[in-house]
């Protein structure tokens, strides 16, 4: 590895920041908070005011999101009563598309050097915690990294970056700033959104594209976690690296199913032939369109969630 290879991709980020910044004018160049739009969110963009939108294949560096669901493009512009300069991704980059761990994490790392102090991600997950019913928003408080704990899917894999990033031994056991967390459960209060609208709980970061079977739920349940997905964790520790404040928004779309025991085929077998009747088995499956139809219905929470908590940080 070159010595100063950390230095040659700090150089390929500034062509990123100079091609937006072009197409830019000057009251949104620095934008102080980055938005991360999930699964079927990037209506949170909706109220963004004087709004310029940049598509990912004109920034060079960026890749493409080829899920269902996901925007290809930046939207720069003013949010809140203040007019504070925002920049959302309307939609992300997932390991499991096949993206590269350094585009999964190229944009947030863009937002740093453009100059965001607060990002808030978002996502669509699964519930493992039968207390958070679907349509909850869940304030993540800590996670569960598998990927990154066997050193397949860490981010910070490869060279160390040079400043503005931090250390090569990055601390993330304050990854979820506190101060965002409480900020987001007063501005629920505000919304008066009822109490049970937003929890705080633990998320588990798996690769995907598969969904869990229900062993790996129990699993994933029995270690902590209340909920699931295949985002979000590349992006916060990118963000961490990058000295920003964090904020994760989980939206649940499903609830992934942990079954108090197995059906028997045995079991079944010896109660046909016994001509014991049985009672009907309701094996679910959960599905993108689900994940997205929940996203639907939910988003418009979610967005004003996400402007009250950008009106409080004003
Ligand atoms: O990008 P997010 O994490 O919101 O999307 C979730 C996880 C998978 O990409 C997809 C599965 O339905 O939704
Ligand atoms: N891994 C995972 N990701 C999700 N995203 C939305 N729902 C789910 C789920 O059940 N499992």
């Amino acid at each position: 590895m070159a010595i100063n290879e950390g230095a040659e991709i700090l150089s390929e980020f500034s062509k990123t920041v100079d091609t937006i910044r072009g197409r830019l004018p000057a009251k949104l160049h620095t934008p102080l908070i980055g938005i991360v739009c999930g699964s079927g969110l990037s209506g949170l963009a909706a109220s963004i005011r004087d709004k310029v939108e940049i598509p990912y294949d004109e920034i060079p560096g960026f890749g493409r999101s080829t899920v269902a669901g996901h925007g290809n493009a930046l939207a720069f512009g003013l949010l809140g009563r203040d007019g504070i300069p925002v920049v959302a991704m309307l939609g992300r980059f997932h390991p499991y598309e096949g993206h590269p761990m350094s585009t999964v994490v190229y944009p947030i790392r863009t937002f740093a050097l453009l100059g965001v102090k607060n990002i808030i991600i978002t996502n669509a997950a699964g519930s493992l915690n039968p207390k958070i019913p679907v349509g909850t928003i869940v304030t993540i408080q800590d996670h569960l990294a598998l990927p990154n704990l066997t050193g397949h899917l860490n981010p910070l894999l490869g060279p160390v970056l040079p400043a503005p990033f931090d250390t090569r031994f990055q601390p993330i056991s304050t990854a979820y700033s506190f101060s965002l967390r409480k900020i987001a459960f007063r501005a629920a209060h505000e919304l008066q959104f009822p109490r049970s609208a937003l929890t705080e709980g633990i998320y588990a970061w798996v690769s995907g594209p598969t969904y869990e079977s229900p062993a790996e739920g129990r699993f994933l349940r029995n270690q902590g976690a209340d909920v699931v997905g295949m985002s979000t964790i590349p992006e916060v520790v990118a963000a961490k690296h990058a000295g920003m404040e964090v904020l994760v928004l989980s939206l649940v779309t499903n609830m992934v199913v942990i079954p108090d025991k197995y059906r028997s085929a045995r079991e079944e077998v010896d109660a046909e032939i016994a001509g014991i009747p049985l009672p009907p088995v309701i094996e679910e499956e959960v599905t993108h369109s689900e994940v997205l139809e929940v996203g639907l219905a939910k988003g418009d929470d979610m967005r004003k969630l996400v402007e009250k908590i950008i009106e409080l940080l004003g």
